[in-house]
C-alpha cells in the first residue's frame, strides 16, 4: 500500500487527478471505477478543468459508480446518478451509455446486482478505481461486518452513515437506509485502486485502515491487501497514523527513483 500524506484536500484532489490522467494517457478505453460524496468533488472539478483547459478527452472511457441508493431514480436529486450527472459527466465528453450507476429503481434489486457485476466484467474489469471512506471506515456503502470478498449487492447503511448523509437531504424528504453497492470483493478486484480521504473525521478510519488488523470491522483495511492500493491524504486525515514519517519519506523516496528512471 503506497501512503501518501499531502498538505491540503486540493493537493490530494491534484494528486488523484494526476493518477486519472496518467491512466488515460496510458490507456483512453480505461475503465474507472467512480465514488460519491464531497471527498471526490475536487478531484471531478480538476478532471473537468483538465478537460475543458487542455482538452483531455474522456471519450473512450467507461464508467461503473460504487454505489446507489435504493428508491432514488436517477433525477431524484440526491440519487448518486443525479450527483455524477452534475459533478462530473455532463462536464466532459464522457459518453452517457458508458457510464453505469447501480439502478436503485430495480425491481428485483438481486438481479440488478448479478447483472452490475456482469457488465463490469465485460467492460474489462476497473482500471482504477476511486474510493472515498466513511468515518466508520466503509468504502462504498460496505458498512463494517461486510464480508471481506463480497459481490455487487443491497446492503443496509448503519445509523451512523445515514446520519452522515443526511446533510444531503431536506427536512422531512424521504432518506433511503438500502443501498446497491459493489462488494469489497469487487472492488479488490480493479487493477488499481486510490482511497482519498481528508479531514479530521477521517483520522480514526485511516489509523484503522493502515495500521490496524485487516478485519471486516473497518472495510477499508482490505486494502492492505490490494497489490496496486493508493491512499491519499491531508495532514488532518493522517493526525492520528503512528508512522507517518516513514510515509513521507517513503513517498520521497519512491519520487526519486521515478525521476531517475524517468530520466534514464
Ligand atoms: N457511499 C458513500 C461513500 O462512497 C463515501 O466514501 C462516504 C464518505 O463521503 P464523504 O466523502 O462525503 O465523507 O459517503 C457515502 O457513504
Amino acid at each position: 500500500m503506497r501512503v501518501v500524506i499531502v498538505g491540503s484536500a486540493h493537493d490530494a484532489a491534484a494528486y488523484g487527478c494526476d493518477l486519472f490522467l496518467g491512466q488515460l494517457h496510458d490507456k483512453p478505453t480505461s475503465v474507472f471505477g467512480l465514488a460519491t460524496g464531497s471527498t471526490p468533488l475536487a478531484l471531478y472539478q480538476a478532471l473537468i478543468d483538465a478537460h475543458r483547459n487542455q482538452g483531455i478527452s474522456f471519450a473512450q472511457v467507461t464508467t461503473f459508480n460504487l454505489d446507489e441508493y435504493v428508491g432514488l431514480a436517477g433525477d431524484h436529486s440526491q440519487s448518486y446518478r443525479h450527483f455524477m450527472q452534475r459533478n462530473l459527466f455532463d462536464c466532459i465528453d464522457v459518453a452517457p451509455e458508458n457510464t453505469h450507476v447501480p439502478n436503485g429503481m430495480a425491481e428485483n434489486a438481486e438481479l440488478a446486482c448479478a447483472e452490475y457485476e456482469a457488465q463490469i466484467m465485460n467492460a474489462g474489469g476497473i482500471d482504477l478505481q476511486l474510493l472515498g471512506v466513511g468515518r466508520n471506515g466503509h468504502i462504498g456503502f460496505n458498512e463494517p461486518s461486510s464480508s471481506l470478498v463480497s459481490r455487487t449487492r443491497v446492503k443496509t447503511l448503519t445509523e451512523g452513515t445515514i446520519a452522515d448523509n443526511a446533510r444531503f437531504f431536506a427536512d422531512g424528504e424521504y432518506q433511503p437506509s438500502l443501498s446497491l453497492t459493489m462488494g469489497i470483493g469487487t472492488i479488490m478486484d480493479a487493477r488499481r485502486v486510490l482511497l482519498i480521504a481528508t479531514g479530521d473525521s477521517k483520522a480514526d478510519a485511516m489509523r484503522a485502515a493502515i495500521e490496524g488488523p485487516v478485519s471486516a470491522a473497518c472495510p477499508a483495511s482490505i486494502l492492505q491487501m490490494h497489490a496496486d492500493a493508493i491512499v491519499v491524504m491531508d495532514e488532518a486525515a493522517a493526525a492520528k497514523l503512528r508512522n507517518a514519517e516513514f510515509y513521507r519519506f517513503v513517498e520521497t523516496q519512491r519520487i526519486k527513483l521515478a525521476a531517475k528512471s524517468s530520466a534514464a
